[in-house]
């Protein structure tokens, strides 16, 4: 929990492992219009966990993060929220969000603090107050990803990788024991993909649980518990890093890459597929 004190979840009393589940996908299909654009989705994300969502560009990744958030069509399957069903959670704000390719537009003018500050309206309504502790919040969110002396900054005089992280303490703001980053290093020079892995890193330190969508695993994958590939709408791998490295050269995930079923086989699970069969939890069937 980011911040304050442990509140009670809604499924507080069952057994730590069903407790410890906070997205649970089983064989889900999401879409924008007919057809669904990711098929057959079956993935479970558990307290603390930090999982890295890879595959080329156009594969579905934001889409099976736009699912999980209920931003988009569910047209098959199901979707389980800190074990009560999607759409029925009611504190939407347990989910915390950091769209994609996401920077703060140039024309308003906002400081760092105020933009961080709309992180709380979730929790205190479109026409409450800020009040003290959301004040600390708010200044605890920044000080998170290391922008403390920048609250007062207008954004717009930010850089790329600032803006992000005002972004990310934005989200922080809201308190959510999950959190949905879409390509949070896009547009992030190397030094600072490094200044947010340690952002990120203070994050997994506090027990925030990630699902973070990336192409540039590089700097994050030392804090990854478990790396999940999409491929052509369809989750093709699900893994622990270790296992994911050792099937690197099958499993690719690079812009040019497009569809392995030579390599990497349809599991009925939906699960995991590849030349290992991995199970959900990373190990060896
Ligand atoms: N709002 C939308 N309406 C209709 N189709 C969409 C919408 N958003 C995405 N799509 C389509 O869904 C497919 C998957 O897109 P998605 O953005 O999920 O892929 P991605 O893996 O996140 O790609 P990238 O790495 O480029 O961000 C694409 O064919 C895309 O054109």
């Amino acid at each position: 929990m980011l911040m304050s004190a442990p509140r009670t979840s809604p499924d507080a009393g069952l057994p730590a492992a069903a407790s410890d589940v906070v997205i649970d996908l089983r064989r889900a299909s999401f879409g924008y219009g007919e057809r669904p654009t990711v098929t057959d989705a079956t993935l479970t994300v558990r307290r603390g966990e930090i999982v890295a969502v890879v595959g080329p560009n156009g594969s579905g990744k934001s889409t099976l993060m736009k699912g999980i958030l209920g931003l988009n069509e569910r047209t098959d399957g199901t979707l389980t929220l800190f074990g009560v069903p999607g759409d029925e959670l009611r504190d939407r704000a347990r989910l915390g969000y950091v769209p994609q390719r996401h920077t703060l537009s140039t024309s308003v003018r906002a400081t760092a603090e105020e933009i961080v500050s709309t992180g709380r309206l979730p929790r205190i309504g479109w026409l409450g107050r800020l009040r003290a502790t959301d004040r600390q919040i708010v200044a605890r969110s920044l000080d998170v990803v290391g922008l403390a002396d920048r609250a007062a900054t207008e954004v717009s005089t930010l850089s790329g990788g600032q803006q992000r992280r005002v972004l990310i303490a934005r989200a922080l703001a809201g308190q959510p024991d999950v959190l949905i980053m879409d390509e949070p290093t896009a547009g992030v020079d190397a030094a600072n993909q490094h200044v947010l892995a340690d952002v990120l890193e203070r994050l997994v330190e506090r027990g925030v649980t990630m699902v973070i969508v990336t192409h540039e695993l590089g700097a994050l994958e030392r804090l990854l518990t478990r790396i999940v590939v999409v491929d052509g709408g369809r989750i093709r791998f699900d893994g622990t890093p270790e296992r994911y490295a050792a099937q690197r050269g099958a499993v690719h995930h690079d812009h040019d890459s497009h569809h392995h079923d030579d390599e990497l086989r349809p599991h009925p699970s939906g699960v995991t597929v590849g030349p290992l069969d991995v199970r959900h939890d990373g190990r060896r069937r």
